[in-house]
């Protein structure tokens, strides 16, 4: 089984990492900068558990360089899949599968929803729609990240927690291909389960990212202290409330509710959101995919926005103001 992840960095680094250590696959990444020159030089460093070990993986600065895949994973942040798409593009043959494992609304979401909205394009994540034109949707394999990870230094993969990578086709079928990769995670000492309502985990997860990230960023506060703040906490809770009308038009049924959710945010700690961490590193922050496509489903379903409409546009503004947006 040919994988290629492109995009190596804390995620797809360390998916890389755990599929090479094992050993069950042919498998390649596509990196660039101090980043591959350091995988190039002394292999991809993962450390996990306290233990530091090397993974042989073949990294390469080009896809051409690799050829047709049987999968590509996607492990970009998600406004970086549209400027890789020329480069992606070589990797792809006519069967190659391609699981996107970006945080947010995914650009294929109206793909086999059999709604009014069927093969409708979000501006917010897929401007123009040339992802889903180029990538085309039948090749998706959705999935929802639950590890945190994080890049130490060029070449060295730091796991925090979490092992699961939820995968689930966009029609919900149980199809091979998504259940061959699953087998291949699962060997790797990774949770692959394979959903049959991937967009309802989506949501689950979403839930959270689109309402504590660009909190914490505003305010440069913990997961914990927005929770503890009754000011912040009540602004996140109306968002969520906001975008669960908005997912319940969609069809999606939530299966916690709003204050379970805060509580489990708020259980992980004095953890920094990764908005917040891509603002203090000058980095541009994932805004559009986990907030601005909310706000855009919103405005499809006729669903009023108030409290992500005030968020987004002061997040936005910060991030303009300094340098960590688009
Ligand atoms: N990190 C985490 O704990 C979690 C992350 N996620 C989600 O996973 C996704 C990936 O995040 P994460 O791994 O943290 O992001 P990173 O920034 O750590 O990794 C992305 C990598 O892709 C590289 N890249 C970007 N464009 C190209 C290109 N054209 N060619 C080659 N390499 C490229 C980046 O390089 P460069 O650094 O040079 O830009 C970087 O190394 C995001 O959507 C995030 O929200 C979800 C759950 C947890
Ligand atoms: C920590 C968490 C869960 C915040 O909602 C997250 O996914 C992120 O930081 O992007």
């Amino acid at each position: 089984m040919k994988i290629t992840i492109f995009g190596a960095g804390a995620i797809g680094g360390y998916l890389a990492a755990k599929l090479a250590i094992a050993g069950r696959t042919e498998l390649s990444i596509v990196a660039r900068g101090a980043h591959l020159e350091a995988i190039k030089a002394t292999g991809l460093r993962l450390i996990e558990d306290g233990q530091e070990t090397t993974a042989p993986v073949r990294a390469a600065a080009k896809a051409e360089d690799l050829g047709e895949q049987d999968y590509v994973v996607l492990a970009l942040k998600a406004h970086s899949v549209a400027p890789a798409l020329d480069q992606i593009a070589p990797l792809l043959g006519d069967h190659t599968s391609v699981v996107t494992m970006q945080n947010g609304v995914p650009w294929w979401y109206f793909y086999k929803t059999s709604g009014a909205l069927e093969g409708t394009r979000l501006h917010q994540v897929d401007p123009g729609g040339t992802i889903w034109d180029r990538l085309g949707p039948r090749r998706v394999i959705g999935s929802v990240v639950y590890p945190a990870v994080e890049v130490d230094a060029p070449g060295l993969i730091r796991h925090v927690e979490g092992r699961r990578f939820s995968l689930g086709e966009p029609s919900g079928e149980k199809s091979e291909r998504a259940t061959l990769l699953a087998g291949e995670m699962v060997k790797a000492g990774l949770q692959a389960p394979v959903r049959d309502d991937i967009r309802a985990e989506i949501w689950i997860k979403l839930w959270g990212n689109l309402s504590f990230n660009p909190i914490s960023a505003l305010t440069g506060s913990t997961l914990a202290a927005i929770v503890a703040d009754e000011g912040t906490r009540t602004l996140a809770r109306a968002m969520m409330l906001e975008a669960q009308a908005i997912g319940e038009s969609l069809g999606v049924r939530f299966p916690i509710d709003v204050d379970r959710r805060i509580k489990g945010a708020g259980d992980v700690g004095d953890h920094k959101t990764s908005m917040l961490q891509d603002l203090e590193r000058g980095r541009p922050m994932e805004i559009d995919a986990l907030v601005g496509a909310v706000q855009e489903l919103g405005r499809l379903v006729g669903k009023p926005t108030p409290a992500i409409d005030g968020v987004l546009a002061l997040v936005r503004r910060l991030a303009v103001e300094r340098g960590c947006y688009g």
